[in-house]
């Protein structure tokens, strides 16, 4: 807790923040046409550390002011453009302007952080060629235009779209890492043997392995990802026989066997629905009695949709990816019609559908 927050949690009554109802078509079109500036509002609450006295809240425009040297008139102003856009709520008990007081909103510090902090997703999103189908939508609903194999190619190809794309799938494990890791009682008894299927560069298998001394995880991947999956085994300092790596494609050939569990980690949303149920029944057939498929993915809601809106956005210039975010009850059903029992679901920031081959 910084010193902003505590003193202001102290010296304000501490009445709950009050309720917002949610944004109308309208006012959500003002705040889109107005997204460079509202951005430009958020980063520099961040920037300023605003945001850590904000969200514990309340906290008065006078003890904002002064204790970031701000000018209070301007300070409002600038209040309300970050309530404006739902991530303060205000309450003004009288005319004197710094007695105002304000709330953050729960998670608000978290979200800009992961969304325009350092290691941003969006703007690692911006290397790709998005621009490629801007103001030309209708052409490309139409079926006459699309994202040329240059700028993005599914599965990508060329060395640097491999390494690129897979370096951005890194880049997002935080979230089903911490699923992984609340999880990791159950998941993982000693001496098991993990395939790690479109286990990406490796990073998800390094972690894994960093927190599981007894574990082993093979990569089983498209052939021209080995070396990324070596440098991060290199960089790791571990032996091949822990992380190792099996070239080949799930759309030409069996998985392979001889592993206790099969994971697919963000694999299967981006194939059409037979191709998914297919790589179930290839999980099944590849597993031992007793074996168990894991697949992390994120299931269809309003948050996850808007998390994914570059993707929803760029993709529709590229037909060879399905991309689609699913609800639960289609993995679930898929792996039971495949043969698997006990399948259940483990939450988490994504979720974890585990099923055991009877
Ligand atoms: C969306 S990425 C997910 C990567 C990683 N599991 C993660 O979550 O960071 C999909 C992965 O599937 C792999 N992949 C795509 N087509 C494949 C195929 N036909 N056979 C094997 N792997 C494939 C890609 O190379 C990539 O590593």
């Amino acid at each position: 807790m910084s010193a902003a927050t505590s003193s202001a949690s102290t010296s304000a009554p501490s009445s709950p923040a009050p309720s917002r109802e949610a944004a109308s078509p309208r006012a959500l079109l003002h705040l889109l046409f107005n997204g460079a500036r509202a951005l430009d509002v958020v980063e520099t609450a961040l920037g300023l550390g605003l945001l850590d006295a904000l969200e514990p809240g309340p906290v008065t425009l006078g003890e904002l002011s002064a204790k970031h040297g701000l000018v209070p008139t301007r300070l409002y102003k600038f209040l309300d453009c970050l309530e404006s856009l739902g991530l303060v709520r205000r309450e003004q008990p009288s005319d004197a302007l710094e007695a105002t007081r304000y709330w953050g909103v729960t998670g608000l510090r978290a979200a800009a952080d992961a969304v325009l902090g350092p290691r941003s997703l969006e703007r690692d999103r911006e290397k790709y060629d998005w621009k490629a189908l801007h103001g030309r939508l209708p052409e490309v609903l139409r079926g006459q235009h699309a994202m040329s194999a240059a700028s993005f190619d599914w599965p990508p190809r060329t060395p640097e779209q491999v390494e690129g794309f897979e370096a951005s799938m890194a880049a997002g494990l935080g979230p089903i890492l911490e699923t992984f890791r609340a999880h990791a009682g159950a998941l993982w008894p000693s001496g098991a043997r993990l395939l790690d299927v479109g286990g990406g560069d490796g990073t998800l298998a390094e972690h894994l392995l960093r927190e599981h001394a007894s574990l082993s995880v093979d990569v089983y991947n498209l052939p021209a990802t080995e070396p990324l999956v070596t440098r991060t085994r290199e960089r790791a300092g571990l032996p091949a026989t822990r992380l190792g790596f099996v070239g080949g494609d799930f759309l030409r050939e069996p998985l392979p066997k001889g592993y206790d569990a099969l994971s697919f980690v963000r694999v299967l949303h981006d194939w059409p629905a037979e191709v998914a149920r297919s790589l179930m029944q290839a999980a099944f057939a590849a597993l031992p009695s007793g074996g168990r498929v894991l697949i992390c993915e994120e299931f269809r809601t309003p948050e996850r949709l808007a998390a994914q809106f570059f993707w929803s956005y760029f993709l529709i210039g590229v037909d060879a990816c399905s991309s689609r975010l699913r609800e639960v009850e289609f993995y679930l059903d898929a792996l039971t019609a495949a043969g698997f029992t006990q399948a259940h679901v483990r939450p988490g920031p994504f979720e974890l559908v585990v099923a055991t081959k009877p």
